[in-house]
């Protein structure tokens, strides 16, 4: 059991959080669908479709081969998202946290979340936000831009690029902290803590390594936002994501019985372990 800067322990076995109200919100979308869960904490986790296996002790995982040997795979791009990688946004947003819906419903939700996405979010003062994507097939001179580097449409950038590659993996990170509990008797906001949500991989993109990559960019992207560590909620019922996050790094907090924890919005019946990584923050990317 280690300490981490916040009040709460950290436990490296198991996840906890004895509230028992886990249900709730997803910050940062504008889903209003009452079937399903939050999108961002799927309550089913769809299974990969990869001819690789999981590793098992002492045998290279598939993540591990496509690192060792990159020629076999496509090269993956993970970047900022733009204006031009929207719907593949939306697309793979959808068909990772709503793999059951189809025609009309799946379309509908595509663009219910386009629409959320380019309107924007309302952020508070100071907060920082950023959709990050993993592409593929990106070949071009990446150099050659429209639009403005200043320019933002609600989650993405207002330059575009017309050799955008295919979205294969998207993923939030933040720094509004909203699941954090508040300090102090004025209930402020925690800083320097970044917060990481809907993580997503097309499935027959998996366990390519890609999410290991968005989240090595998030902790980069979070460190040059001067943030000392960086946070997630994951439903417990998803080992696969567990898995991922204990991989790279991130512990369970555990919750004080009693303690008036914040929780991600969805169903009731999910249950999250809140997870939390420091940051080495000399080693600003
Ligand atoms: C904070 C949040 O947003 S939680 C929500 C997480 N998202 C989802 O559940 C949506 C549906 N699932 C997905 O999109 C994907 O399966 C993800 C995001 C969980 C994983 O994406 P991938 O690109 O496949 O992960 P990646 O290839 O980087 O895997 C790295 C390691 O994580 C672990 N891992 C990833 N997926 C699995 C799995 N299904 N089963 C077991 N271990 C897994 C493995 O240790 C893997 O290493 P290995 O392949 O060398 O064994």
């Amino acid at each position: 059991m280690r300490s981490i800067p916040l009040g709460i322990s950290v436990s490296s076995t198991s996840a906890s959080i004895n509230n028992s109200k886990t249900s709730s919100c997803l910050n940062n979308l504008n889903f209003n669908f009452k079937k399903s869960p939050n999108p961002s904490f799927p309550s089913r986790v769809p299974r990969s479709s990869h001819g690789f296996s999981p590793s098992k002790s002492g045998v290279c995982g598939a993540s591990q081969v496509v690192d060792l040997f990159p020629i076999v795979s496509p090269q993956i791009v993970v970047r900022e998202a733009r204006l031009e990688d929207c719907w593949e946004v939306a697309e793979t947003h959808c068909s990772s946290f709503f793999p059951e819906y189809s025609f009309p419903l799946d379309f509908v939700l595509r663009v219910d979340r386009l629409m959320a996405m380019l309107a924007g979010f309302s952020l508070p003062n100071g907060c920082r936000r950023t959709c990050l994507v993993a592409v593929i097939g990106s070949t071009v001179n990446e150099a050659f831009f429209f639009g403005s580097e200043d320019f933002k449409i609600g989650a993405f950038d207002g330059k575009f690029n017309l050799n955008r590659g295919y979205v294969a993996g998207i993923l939030t990170v933040d720094t509004v902290a909203d699941f954090l509990p508040r300090k102090g008797p004025l209930r402020q906001r925690r800083t320097g803590i970044a917060y990481i949500s809907n993580v997503a991989v097309r499935e027959r993109f998996r366990r390519k390594g890609i999410a290991k990559k968005l989240i090595a960019k998030a902790e980069a992207q979070a460190r040059s936002w001067g943030c000392r560590a960086i946070a997630l909620h994951c439903d417990l019922n998803n080992p696969g994501a567990s898995k991922l996050y204990k991989g790279q790094g991130f512990r369970c907090i555990k919750v004080p019985a009693g303690a008036n924890w914040p929780q991600p919005k969805t169903s009731p019946n999910i249950m999250f372990s809140f997870m939390m990584k420091l940051l080495n923050t000399s080693a600003i990317a």
